[in-house]
Protein backbone atom coordinates (compact mmCIF):
# COMPACT_ATOMS: atom_id res chain seq x y z
CA UNK A 1 0.00 0.00 0.00
CA UNK A 2 0.92 3.47 -0.76
CA UNK A 3 0.06 6.08 1.58
CA UNK A 4 1.00 9.37 1.19
CA UNK A 5 0.47 12.22 4.16
CA UNK A 6 1.93 15.38 5.36
CA UNK A 7 1.80 14.83 9.47
CA UNK A 8 2.14 18.73 10.35
CA UNK A 9 -1.11 19.84 7.96
CA UNK A 10 -3.16 19.58 11.10
CA UNK A 11 -1.09 22.46 12.83
CA UNK A 12 -1.58 24.35 10.03
CA UNK A 13 -3.97 27.07 10.22
CA UNK A 14 -4.62 27.12 6.85
CA UNK A 15 -3.97 23.18 6.87
CA UNK A 16 -6.82 20.90 4.78
CA UNK A 17 -6.88 17.49 6.47
CA UNK A 18 -10.26 17.02 8.48
CA UNK A 19 -9.20 15.65 11.69
CA UNK A 20 -10.85 13.96 15.11
CA UNK A 21 -9.36 14.90 18.65
CA UNK A 22 -7.97 13.52 21.46
CA UNK A 23 -7.02 14.86 24.34
CA UNK A 24 -4.80 12.90 27.03
CA UNK A 25 -3.93 13.28 30.36
CA UNK A 26 -0.50 15.77 29.84
CA UNK A 27 -0.43 19.70 29.92
CA UNK A 28 -1.77 21.03 26.77
CA UNK A 29 -0.31 23.62 24.58
CA UNK A 30 -2.96 26.28 23.99
CA UNK A 31 -1.73 27.18 20.78
CA UNK A 32 -2.08 23.53 19.70
CA UNK A 33 -5.31 22.98 21.08
CA UNK A 34 -7.03 26.31 19.47
CA UNK A 35 -5.73 25.25 15.87
CA UNK A 36 -7.05 21.76 16.22
CA UNK A 37 -10.05 22.46 17.92
CA UNK A 38 -11.40 24.44 15.26
CA UNK A 39 -10.71 21.99 12.51
CA UNK A 40 -11.50 18.90 15.14
CA UNK A 41 -15.26 17.43 13.69
CA UNK A 42 -15.00 15.34 17.09
CA UNK A 43 -13.19 16.36 20.01
CA UNK A 44 -12.61 13.66 23.47
CA UNK A 45 -11.18 13.52 26.86
CA UNK A 46 -9.42 10.19 27.82
CA UNK A 47 -10.32 10.48 31.58
CA UNK A 48 -7.37 13.40 33.44
CA UNK A 49 -7.14 15.17 30.05
CA UNK A 50 -10.32 16.76 31.35
CA UNK A 51 -8.86 18.30 34.37
CA UNK A 52 -6.51 19.90 31.97
CA UNK A 53 -8.94 20.86 29.25
CA UNK A 54 -10.88 22.75 32.20
CA UNK A 55 -7.85 24.19 33.76
CA UNK A 56 -5.96 25.75 30.41
CA UNK A 57 -9.50 27.27 28.91
CA UNK A 58 -10.94 28.98 32.17
CA UNK A 59 -12.42 32.29 31.03
CA UNK A 60 -13.46 30.27 27.37
CA UNK A 61 -14.95 27.16 28.89
CA UNK A 62 -17.85 26.97 26.73
CA UNK A 63 -15.94 27.10 23.85
CA UNK A 64 -14.20 24.14 24.26
CA UNK A 65 -16.97 21.35 25.23
CA UNK A 66 -15.72 18.00 23.97
CA UNK A 67 -17.95 15.66 22.55
CA UNK A 68 -17.42 13.25 25.44
CA UNK A 69 -14.96 12.44 28.32
CA UNK A 70 -14.13 8.41 28.28
CA UNK A 71 -12.20 6.68 31.09
CA UNK A 72 -11.61 4.62 34.19
CA UNK A 73 -12.87 7.81 35.64
CA UNK A 74 -9.79 7.75 38.44
CA UNK A 75 -8.09 10.95 37.32
CA UNK A 76 -11.31 13.38 36.63
CA UNK A 77 -12.06 15.37 39.59
CA UNK A 78 -15.47 15.70 40.58
CA UNK A 79 -15.69 18.88 39.88
CA UNK A 80 -14.30 18.73 36.40
CA UNK A 81 -16.54 15.66 35.96
CA UNK A 82 -19.71 17.94 37.28
CA UNK A 83 -18.69 21.23 35.26
CA UNK A 84 -18.53 18.69 32.24
CA UNK A 85 -22.18 16.84 32.86
CA UNK A 86 -23.86 20.33 33.58
CA UNK A 87 -22.86 21.36 29.80
CA UNK A 88 -24.28 18.09 28.32
CA UNK A 89 -20.92 16.28 27.51
CA UNK A 90 -20.94 12.55 27.36
CA UNK A 91 -19.42 11.02 30.42
CA UNK A 92 -18.58 7.80 28.90
CA UNK A 93 -16.89 4.87 31.65
CA UNK A 94 -14.98 2.41 30.30
CA UNK A 95 -14.22 0.58 33.65
CA UNK A 96 -11.83 -2.46 31.36
CA UNK A 97 -8.88 -2.43 33.31
CA UNK A 98 -6.64 -4.42 30.16
CA UNK A 99 -6.47 -1.49 27.88
CA UNK A 100 -5.89 1.86 28.48
CA UNK A 101 -7.93 4.81 28.28
CA UNK A 102 -6.22 5.81 25.64
CA UNK A 103 -6.63 2.45 23.49
CA UNK A 104 -10.45 2.94 25.05
CA UNK A 105 -10.80 6.48 24.12
CA UNK A 106 -9.65 6.05 20.67
CA UNK A 107 -12.09 2.31 19.57
CA UNK A 108 -14.96 5.01 21.23
CA UNK A 109 -14.16 7.49 18.52
CA UNK A 110 -14.05 5.36 15.40
CA UNK A 111 -17.15 4.22 16.63
CA UNK A 112 -18.40 7.52 16.57
CA UNK A 113 -16.66 8.28 13.38
CA UNK A 114 -18.46 5.51 11.58
CA UNK A 115 -22.14 5.79 13.03
CA UNK A 116 -22.02 9.34 12.48
CA UNK A 117 -20.49 9.13 8.91
CA UNK A 118 -17.92 11.27 9.25
CA UNK A 119 -15.10 11.65 6.60
CA UNK A 120 -11.85 12.51 8.77
CA UNK A 121 -8.18 12.37 7.14
CA UNK A 122 -6.56 11.37 10.54
CA UNK A 123 -7.01 11.31 14.47
CA UNK A 124 -4.72 13.47 15.74
CA UNK A 125 -4.15 13.33 19.87
CA UNK A 126 -2.06 15.78 22.27
CA UNK A 127 -0.34 14.60 24.98
CA UNK A 128 0.56 10.64 25.63
CA UNK A 129 5.33 11.06 24.61
CA UNK A 130 5.53 12.77 28.22
CA UNK A 131 5.33 12.30 32.02
CA UNK A 132 5.18 8.00 32.63
CA UNK A 133 7.54 6.36 30.67
CA UNK A 134 5.12 3.45 31.12
CA UNK A 135 2.05 5.51 29.97
CA UNK A 136 4.38 7.09 26.49
CA UNK A 137 5.24 3.23 25.90
CA UNK A 138 1.89 2.13 26.48
CA UNK A 139 0.62 5.48 23.70
CA UNK A 140 3.11 3.35 21.02
CA UNK A 141 1.66 0.33 22.14
CA UNK A 142 -1.89 2.22 21.29
CA UNK A 143 -0.56 3.01 17.38
CA UNK A 144 -0.48 -0.81 17.40
CA UNK A 145 -3.45 -1.36 18.17
CA UNK A 146 -4.84 1.11 15.75
CA UNK A 147 -3.22 0.03 13.12
CA UNK A 148 -5.82 -3.19 13.43
CA UNK A 149 -8.38 -0.71 14.64
CA UNK A 150 -8.40 1.71 11.50
CA UNK A 151 -6.74 2.64 8.07
CA UNK A 152 -6.80 6.28 9.34
CA UNK A 153 -3.30 7.42 10.72
CA UNK A 154 -3.22 8.56 14.13
CA UNK A 155 -0.76 11.12 14.71
CA UNK A 156 0.37 11.69 18.66
CA UNK A 157 1.95 15.37 19.24
CA UNK A 158 3.24 16.78 22.73
CA UNK A 159 5.26 19.99 23.07
CA UNK A 160 7.88 19.60 20.24
CA UNK A 161 7.64 15.63 19.53
CA UNK A 162 5.37 14.48 16.96
CA UNK A 163 4.86 10.48 16.66
CA UNK A 164 2.76 7.95 14.38
CA UNK A 165 3.47 4.49 13.33
CA UNK A 166 3.57 3.48 9.77
CA UNK A 167 2.25 0.39 8.39
CA UNK A 168 4.22 -2.32 6.48
CA UNK A 169 4.09 -0.40 2.98
CA UNK A 170 5.16 2.17 1.30
CA UNK A 171 4.87 6.07 2.59
CA UNK A 172 5.01 9.34 1.36
CA UNK A 173 5.66 12.01 3.70
CA UNK A 174 5.59 15.50 2.91
CA UNK A 175 7.56 17.83 5.24
CA UNK A 176 8.06 21.18 4.29
CA UNK A 177 5.39 23.10 5.86
CA UNK A 178 7.55 24.99 7.79
CA UNK A 179 6.47 23.43 11.07
CA UNK A 180 9.42 20.67 11.05
CA UNK A 181 11.84 20.57 13.47
CA UNK A 182 15.20 19.60 12.78
CA UNK A 183 15.33 16.03 13.55
CA UNK A 184 13.44 13.12 12.82
CA UNK A 185 13.50 9.13 13.31
CA UNK A 186 12.73 6.16 12.50
CA UNK A 187 12.40 3.45 15.36
CA UNK A 188 11.62 -0.21 15.14
CA UNK A 189 9.45 -0.59 18.31
CA UNK A 190 7.91 -3.81 17.39
CA UNK A 191 10.66 -5.72 16.07
CA UNK A 192 13.13 -5.48 13.40
CA UNK A 193 12.30 -3.54 10.19
CA UNK A 194 13.30 -4.12 6.90
CA UNK A 195 13.54 -0.05 5.69
CA UNK A 196 13.91 1.65 2.14
CA UNK A 197 14.22 5.72 2.52
CA UNK A 198 14.83 8.15 0.65
CA UNK A 199 14.84 12.08 1.51
CA UNK A 200 16.97 12.11 4.40
CA UNK A 201 20.49 12.64 5.57
CA UNK A 202 20.87 9.35 6.75
CA UNK A 203 18.85 7.25 4.07
CA UNK A 204 18.86 2.96 4.61
CA UNK A 205 19.15 1.24 1.75
CA UNK A 206 17.20 -2.45 2.32
CA UNK A 207 18.89 -2.38 6.31
CA UNK A 208 17.38 -3.70 8.97
CA UNK A 209 16.23 -1.72 11.98
CA UNK A 210 16.03 -3.18 15.41
CA UNK A 211 16.78 -2.52 18.73
CA UNK A 212 20.94 -3.35 19.70
CA UNK A 213 21.38 -3.55 15.95
CA UNK A 214 20.56 0.07 14.02
CA UNK A 215 18.00 2.02 15.22
CA UNK A 216 17.56 5.81 12.84
CA UNK A 217 17.76 8.49 16.22
CA UNK A 218 18.78 11.85 15.50
CA UNK A 219 18.12 11.69 11.95
CA UNK A 220 17.17 14.66 9.47
CA UNK A 221 16.24 15.76 6.23
CA UNK A 222 18.16 16.06 3.09
CA UNK A 223 20.03 19.50 2.60
CA UNK A 224 18.42 21.21 -0.49
CA UNK A 225 20.44 23.70 -2.39
CA UNK A 226 19.27 27.25 -1.24
CA UNK A 227 15.40 28.21 -2.37
CA UNK A 228 14.47 24.62 -3.09
CA UNK A 229 11.67 23.13 -1.35
CA UNK A 230 12.45 20.19 0.82
CA UNK A 231 11.88 17.05 -0.98
CA UNK A 232 9.10 14.37 1.04
CA UNK A 233 10.67 11.67 2.42
CA UNK A 234 9.58 8.11 1.56
CA UNK A 235 9.68 4.85 3.67
CA UNK A 236 9.14 1.08 2.84
CA UNK A 237 8.99 -1.07 5.32
CA UNK A 238 8.22 -4.85 5.88
CA UNK A 239 6.69 -4.19 9.55
CA UNK A 240 5.24 -1.09 11.62
CA UNK A 241 7.81 1.25 12.10
CA UNK A 242 7.54 4.62 14.48
CA UNK A 243 8.17 7.63 12.52
CA UNK A 244 8.88 10.63 14.87
CA UNK A 245 10.01 13.91 14.38
CA UNK A 246 10.30 17.34 15.60
CA UNK A 247 7.41 20.61 15.72
CA UNK A 248 8.64 24.01 16.00
CA UNK A 249 7.16 25.23 18.68
CA UNK A 250 4.21 27.77 17.39
C1 LIG B 1 -0.42 -7.93 32.02
C2 LIG B 1 -1.14 -6.71 32.58
N1 LIG B 1 -0.39 -5.73 33.13
C3 LIG B 1 -0.97 -4.64 33.61
C4 LIG B 1 -2.33 -4.51 33.57
C5 LIG B 1 -2.96 -3.30 34.20
N2 LIG B 1 -3.46 -2.35 33.27
C6 LIG B 1 -3.22 -2.32 31.95
S1 LIG B 1 -4.02 -1.12 31.14
C7 LIG B 1 -4.71 -0.57 32.58
C8 LIG B 1 -5.60 0.62 32.61
C9 LIG B 1 -4.75 1.86 32.65
O1 LIG B 1 -5.61 2.93 32.69
P1 LIG B 1 -5.11 4.39 32.35
O2 LIG B 1 -6.16 5.26 32.90
O3 LIG B 1 -4.80 4.49 30.91
O4 LIG B 1 -3.78 4.56 33.16
P2 LIG B 1 -3.60 4.90 34.72
O5 LIG B 1 -3.43 6.39 34.78
O6 LIG B 1 -4.84 4.43 35.43
O7 LIG B 1 -2.36 4.15 35.12
C10 LIG B 1 -4.31 -1.32 33.66
C11 LIG B 1 -4.72 -1.11 35.07
C12 LIG B 1 -3.10 -5.53 32.96
N3 LIG B 1 -4.44 -5.48 32.83
N4 LIG B 1 -2.46 -6.61 32.46
O1 LIG C 1 1.86 10.56 32.34
C1 LIG C 1 0.89 10.30 31.60
C2 LIG C 1 -0.39 10.03 32.09
C3 LIG C 1 -1.40 9.73 31.22
N1 LIG C 1 -1.18 9.70 29.89
C4 LIG C 1 -2.26 9.36 28.93
O2 LIG C 1 -3.52 9.87 29.30
C5 LIG C 1 -4.48 8.82 29.37
C6 LIG C 1 -5.44 9.09 30.47
O3 LIG C 1 -4.67 9.09 31.66
P1 LIG C 1 -5.34 8.96 33.10
O4 LIG C 1 -4.17 8.90 34.03
O5 LIG C 1 -6.16 7.73 33.08
O6 LIG C 1 -6.16 10.16 33.30
C7 LIG C 1 -3.69 7.54 29.54
O7 LIG C 1 -4.35 6.41 29.01
C8 LIG C 1 -2.44 7.87 28.76
O8 LIG C 1 -2.65 7.61 27.39
C9 LIG C 1 0.07 9.99 29.40
O9 LIG C 1 0.32 9.94 28.20
N2 LIG C 1 1.09 10.28 30.27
Amino acid sequence: MDEALTPLDCLLPSGNQKICLILLNQPIDKNYLDILWKKALLKACADGAANHLHNITAGCRDSFLPNYISGDFDSITAEVKAFYADKGCKLMETADQDFTDFTKCLSIMLGQIQQQQLQVDAIVTLGGLAGRLDQTMASIETLHHALNMTTLPVIIIQETSLAMLLRPGSHTLEVNTGLEGEWCSLIPVGGPCQTCTSGLKWNLDNQVLQFGKLVSTSNTYEPQPPGEPRKPVTITTDQPLLWSMGVRKL
